[in-house]
């Protein structure tokens, strides 16, 4: 392969491309329910790309001496298919154009997911290796809906359960992504709270966070009057109270990613709700 094409894969592979996606996608689809016209949409998904990449490109530029330190080889930087500094200006510059392209959905909603974008980088900083490991999380994914909603045409203030579902997928997904990663992350000395509660803890933390987020969200869309069939949305925490099951029993086995797959899985369910819910949460 031409070294530009696989730099650039191995650039692309160094942003946590999964939780990248998903995000940006589901995004995506509450701007498109919501409203928003053709260049809306693609001004919401410009931004919160930009700075899902920000936050994943950081993350392995500064961890790239510890995830060496372990033989973390699913890392390009630590396979040498791209070096520490492209993934440190990568990051930079992706969250330079993030500002701007938040800002053009207005001054408040921009200004919220620019909180939304620097509580991940404040976790990146640092803060993933403290008992507050979980709080980036829940700000991040608390805001994002928020940003969507604030941002729709006539700025429509967002209902309650809307924070609060976001923030409790966020704080399951925190949980569920350091599961794999609890042996290794202490031989470098990284000890958020996922660490402090051991992986039975943490395991417990996301089920329950899911599966709460789940209740939240289903309750909000009912008592919102969206159009979404009753018994439909009463099966969805069943479902993925079943998913998050079989994902974490497969979790067992060393280095199995299977949890945080679950999650992204419930968090697809939880956002199929709110994406269906997205007409009433801006009003008539
Ligand atoms: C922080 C936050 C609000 C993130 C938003 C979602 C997102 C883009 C996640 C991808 C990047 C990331 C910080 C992964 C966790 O890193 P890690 O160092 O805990 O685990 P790793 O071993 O997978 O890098």
């Amino acid at each position: 392969m031409r070294p530009v094409v696989s730099g650039a894969l191995a650039l692309a592979r160094s942003c946590h491309p999964e939780p990248t996606v998903a995000v940006t996608l589901l995004v995506t689809a509450l701007a498109i329910t919501t409203g928003r016209d053709l260049s809306g949409v693609l001004i919401v998904t410009a931004a919160v790309l930009t700075g899902q990449l920000s936050i994943g490109w950081l993350n392995d530029h500064l961890d790239a001496a510890r995830d060496r330190a372990v033989g973390r080889t699913d890392k390009p930087v630590v396979s040498g298919a791209v070096s520490e500094r492209t993934v440190g200006v990568a990051a930079a510059v992706a969250a330079v154009a993030c500002v701007p392209l938040s800002l053009a959905s207005g001054w408040l909603a921009g200004s919220l997911h620019l909180v939304a974008v620097g509580a991940g980088l404040v976790y990146d900083l640092g803060v993933k290796s403290t008992r507050w490991s979980v709080l980036p999380y829940v700000v991040c994914f608390g805001l994002l809906p928020v940003f969507v909603v604030l941002g729709a045409p006539g700025s429509p203030a967002p209902p309650w359960w809307l924070p609060v579902g976001g923030a409790l997928l966020g704080a399951g997904a925190h949980f569920a992504n350091v599961l794999p990663d609890l042996d290794d992350d202490l031989v470098t000395g990284v000890r958020g709270l996922p660490h402090r509660l051991g992986a039975g803890g943490s395991r417990l933390a996301a089920a329950g966070l899911l599966l709460t987020a789940s209740v939240v969200l289903v309750a909000g869309v009912l008592s919102a009057g969206a159009a979404v069939p009753v018994p439909l949305a009463l099966a969805a925490p069943v479902v993925a109270a079943g998913v998050l099951a079989a994902g974490f029993a497969a979790g067992r086995r060393p280095g199995s990613r299977a949890p945080f797959r679950a999650v992204m899985v419930v968090a697809l369910i939880d956002v199929a709700l709110l994406v269906a819910a997205g007409p009433v949460l801006v009003g008539p």
